[in-house]
């Protein structure tokens, strides 16, 4: 009953400009393995959204029909206006993948470069692009080191610096700061804050409770279905717990998750 009040309360937040996302009763099957299972799901724009849950729990296969990658086995996904998958939303999204997806024999700023080309970015406005967001990873003195002979930290740096180029308003990153040393991992945050502040909506999936501190909102994904949603004080508070970690137990274990 409570948990009930919890999710109207929560839904009943709504913007005037609509929602950046707005899914119902998506599904998606693979053969007999069910990914997702009936989420209804509704994102205000300018919001840093967490999905939190453990493995195989269904996060990548949402944000892939989100992005447009696959297509839901049975019900909607309106991204931008727009029902899912639609093309004219591939410039408007970015999506930061768990694997990386640099060419190995180039360098940092070539790989850039690639992801800007892709974008229809061109002369001195991408090159201008590519020294902006070089500054945000901190790697422009290392700017022509080959690919393939990088740390994994600076691999996800370079990662970063791709998606973000075209300054998509939609950016989905799939755990964006783990192999990150805490130094940079601070500074991601606070950069993924000012894009926040400057309108851009921000997805993160996550199984880190740190990062999904740094969310506005979260929901809990578990066997294919949305558990609950709401801020990280209140799920804490709902549940008494004093972590995330617990609050995702509690729902996902019933009462002996409870703190
Ligand atoms: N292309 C596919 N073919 C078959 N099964 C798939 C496919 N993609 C995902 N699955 C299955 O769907 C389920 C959800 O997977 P998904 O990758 O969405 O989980 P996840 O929450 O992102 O997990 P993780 O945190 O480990 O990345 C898993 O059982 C997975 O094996």
């Amino acid at each position: 009953m409570l948990r009930q009040e919890l999710k109207t309360k929560i839904s009943d937040t709504k913007n005037d400009q609509g929602y950046i996302i707005d899914c119902s009763g998506l599904s998606m099957k693979f053969g007999n393995i069910t990914a997702l299972n009936g989420i209804d799901l509704k994102i205000e724009y300018g919001e840093n959204y967490g999905l939190l849950g453990p493995n195989g729990a269904g996060k990548t296969t949402l944000i892939r029909i989100l992005c447009g990658l696959l297509k839901p086995t049975s019900g909607s996904a309106v991204v931008l206006g727009r029902n899912m998958p639609d093309r004219a939303n591939n410039y408007h999204i970015g999506y930061m993948t768990q694997m990386d997806a640099l060419y190995n024999d180039l360098s940092i700023r070539e790989n850039i470069r690639f992801f800007a080309s892709l974008y229809g970015l061109k002369g001195k406005k991408r090159e201008d692009r590519i020294d902006e967001v070089l500054d945000i990873i901190r790697l422009k003195d290392r700017q022509d080191s080959i690919v393939a002979t990088l740390s994994g930290g600076m691999r996800k740096r370079a990662s970063m610096a791709c998606v973000l180029v075209h300054r998509p308003k939609l950016l989905f990153l799939d755990e964006p700061t783990v192999g990150v040393d805490p130094k940079l991992r601070c500074e991601l945050w606070k950069y993924f804050h000012e894009l926040n502040d400057e309108g851009v909506t921000l997805i993160v999936s996550t199984h880190i409770m740190d990062e999904a501190e740094h969310c506005n909102r979260l929901a809990f994904i578990s066997d294919g279905r949305k558990l609950i949603e709401g801020t990280p004080a209140e799920l804490k508070e709902y549940t008494r717990c004093d972590n995330l970690e617990k609050s995702f137990l509690y729902f996902s274990e019933g009462e002996h998750g409870r703190a």
